[in-house]
């Protein structure tokens, strides 16, 4: 494609507002989209695009680019440059890689920039885009499946939506989708994979509640859980409620979920969002002290616990997160997950079931905080099973789930 002076700037703009002023990517392509009412779709889809594919390959763009520390206006310029002349190599794009005479790409040497990309390429970290401490620590949890999965979470996602049976069903939904625009997933009754990206939160199906965007790995959270109408739920890790509204179809608006969090704005998200999906049986509430949990102690037939994470297994999603995460909030992390699965899991009633999940590779944030909580509880819980799904091997994101019951 040929390149516009003005969209190029406004993926540098782009790009500063992520790496300069830490904002989350998403957030940052939506309202720069939204402040030029004249840029048609594909002028959107170069912006969109490029930004996350540099943010993607940020650390193998910077390799190829010679530039240690990107901070400086013409340093973002050369960025966008450098990627232009090894996108289509690395993506297999048909773009020739040439550069106009600007005199933002002066400095820059196509010859120079494909052998420092091919060098690139020799190291794991620098041609698979991480930092030093999460190419280490993914090697030394998941041994010889890091490089696959790796691999995996730097392609692009699918865009997965779920079926809300509160309204519709599957056959309607594919339908609005047209012949061949949506196809089922073996496995997971509820999910269609469109085949085409588009802008379907503007679509009427979905302001009508017939439908949610979610993973397919996702969709397998919620029944894990074993939910049946009529049973009281509790999904205490609830954020704007991706899971609990997959709970509330499976429910059927028979029996009651309870949505926790310690961010009131999610609640307040989920409820708009339990508004359009016709659910009627759900109350929210904000933790403020532990003290909650003492007064729902053995109130739940079910609880879900999908708790906060490092989110590396939804790179594919999020790939700004690999270079804002830092070591130190995985720590942090993780001792907020042994809080939540000793606290939390009290509302549980005997004979209740409980999944602990994470949307994490490693295996220190998933099973061994499950291997831990057993080793303490195995006098009142019962392991009965765990699932992984591989985003290399199943081509969702990276998900956890562990199904316990108290006795
Ligand atoms: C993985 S996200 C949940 C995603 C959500 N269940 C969904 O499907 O969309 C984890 C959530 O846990 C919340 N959280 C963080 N610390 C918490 C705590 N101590 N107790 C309960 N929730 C917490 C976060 O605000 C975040 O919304």
């Amino acid at each position: 494609m040929k390149l516009y002076k003005g969209l190029v700037a406004a993926t540098v703009e782009a790009l500063q507002h992520i790496f300069v002023k830490n904002r989350q990517a998403d957030r940052v392509v939506e309202q720069l989209l939204k402040t030029n009412k004249k840029w048609g779709a594909r002028d959107r889809a170069f912006i969109a695009g490029n930004t996350y594919e540099i943010v993607r390959w940020w650390r193998l763009v910077k390799f190829a680019a010679d530039i240690e520390k990107v901070s400086e206006p013409e340093e973002f310029w050369k960025i966008v440059g450098v990627w232009q002349i090894i996108k289509p190599l690395h993506l297999h794009t048909e773009d020739d890689g040439q550069l106009p005479e600007w005199p933002e790409f002066e400095d820059i040497n196509a010859e120079n920039v494909l052998v420092r990309y091919e060098e690139g390429l020799t190291v794991r970290k620098i041609a698979q885009s991480v930092p030093d401490w999460i190419d280490a620590i993914g090697e030394a949890e998941l041994g010889d499946d890091w490089d696959a999965e790796l691999a995996a979470l730097n392609q692009q996602a699918p865009v997965v939506i779920r079926v809300n049976t509160l309204k519709s069903n599957v056959a309607a939904v594919k339908e609005v989708f047209g012949e061949d625009g949506a196809t089922e997933i073996t496995g997971i009754p509820d999910a269609l994979v469109l085949k085409k990206r588009q802008n379907i939160l503007n679509h009427d199906a979905f302001k009508q509640g017939f439908f949610e965007v979610q993973d397919a790995g996702s969709q397998l959270i919620a029944p894990y859980l074993d939910i049946h109408p009529g049973l009281s739920v509790i999904d205490a890790c609830a954020g704007a409620g991706g899971k609990t509204l997959h709970i509330a179809s499976l429910l059927q608006n028979e029996g009651s979920i309870l949505a926790m969090d310690i961010e009131h704005h999610k609640l307040l998200e989920l409820e708009k969002r339990a508004g359009r999906n016709g659910v009627q049986n759900l109350q929210t509430m904000m933790i403020s002290s532990d003290k909650l949990f003492e007064a729902l102690a053995g109130t739940a037939d079910r609880l879900l616990l999908d708790v906060p994470c490092s989110g590396l297994g939804v790179l594919r999603r999020n790939p700004d997160s690999k270079w804002k995460l830092k070591p130190q909030f995985l720590e942090e992390i993780k001792k907020v997950q042994w809080h939540i699965l000793k606290h939390y899991s009290q509302m549980v009633k005997p004979g209740g079931k409980m999944v602990y999940a994470t949307c994490s590779v490693l295996p220190s944030e998933s099973e061994d905080q499950v291997k831990r909580f057993m080793k303490a509880n195995k006098r009142e819980w019962k392991f009965i099973s765990a699932h992984r799904t591989s985003v290399a091997k199943d081509g969702t994101d990276g998900f956890y789930m562990a199904l316990m019951q108290k006795k």
